[in-house]
């Protein structure tokens, strides 16, 4: 018998999770303040206007809840919504079939959305502009264009990163959002919340420590929550506590700080191997084992965020925060000082 390995149990469950823990209204969604306030506000004046809601861009790194945001989105305006993403819409006819069956203020949810095919994204224009697309049906002679006219829909797209969205669909979204890490606190109310939806015993400094060691990350938090709920009933009484919880951390090897494995890979490598920097995305992802595109998106925003590693004009470079974390002396202090104050 062939076993498939493509969908293993484990990640449906770990995904089914997700969802459960997943806020469903706005009133429930822990931090990013600015942001719920604005979106509240459009959130009613469309409604007040009997309108469809403007389109919307989210953006900022994995985990910080875009997906979340796009179904709250959903449910506040009392509307139905349709997932996708980028990569998965291949033909105009992939992206019509779901953009017809929208009824009038639906969302369509298009996750990482700077990867959606140039063809595509040219229907999305019209779409988006004057809700109606032109399809082309049959080839040859007998070709022809057909428009559709469309019910006002609200597109709300995710992306890791703004900047690779082209110029026109860009300029489509009436409304920007950029979603940031989360704080201490935040992170420590979102596990607290997990924590009771799924019946895990944690105490107040057991929540702390997690939330410590998440890269201000929800989906980070709930993750590490689950294996402290693990670790807690293997190997202590059952109920996360701060011992538990450092224990736990430790064995995943999360240091204090949050940063894991791979991040701590980023630094050793720019610090040891290239001598703090400045050196090339590429070099850096081939030495390291990683795609640039991974570094560049979920480790680095977080390491420049905290003062570990800084982007500039001649490549990365380690800051003096890499070396302390990292107990590394400085190989060369005149040449890193001059670094440091290059600019980005
Ligand atoms: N503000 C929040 N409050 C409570 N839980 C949150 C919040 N933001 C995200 N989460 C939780 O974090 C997990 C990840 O969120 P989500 O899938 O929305 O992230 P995302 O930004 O879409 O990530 P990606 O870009 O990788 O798909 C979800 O399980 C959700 O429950």
């Amino acid at each position: 018998m062939r076993t498939e390995f493509t969908n293993p149990a484990w990640k449906e469950q770990e995904e089914e999770l997700e969802t459960t823990l997943r806020p469903a209204v706005l009133k429930e969604f822990v931090g990013q303040q600015r942001l719920v306030e604005k979106l509240k506000i459009y959130i009613q004046a469309a409604k007040k206007r009997g309108e469809p809601l403007d389109h919307v861009l989210l953006f900022g790194p994995p985990g910080l809840g875009k997906t979340t945001l796009a179904h709250i989105i959903a449910h506040e305006l009392n509307a139905g919504i349709k997932v996708t993403s980028g990569p998965v819409l291949e033909r105009a006819g992939d992206l019509a079939g779901l953009l017809t069956n929208l009824n009038f203020s639906d969302v369509l949810f298009i996750d990482e959305v700077h990867r959606t095919n140039r063809v595509v994204e040219e229907y999305l224009y019209s779409a988006m502009e004057d809700f109606r697309i032109d399809i082309m049906i049959d080839k040859g002679p007998s070709a022809r264009s057909i428009q559709l006219d469309l019910e006002g829909f609200t597109l709300v797209g995710a992306t890791t990163r703004a900047g690779l969205l082209t110029s026109p669909i860009r300029a489509r979204f009436g409304i920007v959002l950029r979603l940031d890490y989360y704080n201490f606190e935040d992170l420590t109310r979102i596990i607290t919340r997990s924590a009771g939806i799924l019946n895990i015993d944690i105490t107040p400094e057991g929540a702390a420590e997690i939330a410590r060691r998440s890269r201000g990350t929800p989906r980070i938090a709930n993750r590490l929550l689950r294996r402290c709920r693990d670790f807690a009933q293997v190997r202590a009484d059952g109920v996360i506590t701060l011992e538990t919880a450092r224990d736990a951390l430790e064995m995943l090897e999360v240091d204090n700080l949050g940063l894991d494995e791979m991040d701590l890979r980023i630094l050793k490598t720019l610090v040891k191997t290239f001598e703090g920097g400045p050196v090339g995305l590429q070099n850096l992802a081939v030495a390291i084992g990683e795609e640039a595109e991974t570094i560049e998106e979920v480790y680095e925003p977080y390491l420049i965020q905290e003062g570990f590693l800084k982007r500039t004009s001649r490549g990365r470079i380690a800051l003096l925060r890499a070396y302390e974390h990292l107990n590394l002396e400085l190989s060369n202090p005149k040449r890193q000082e001059t670094l440091f104050n290059d600019e980005v």
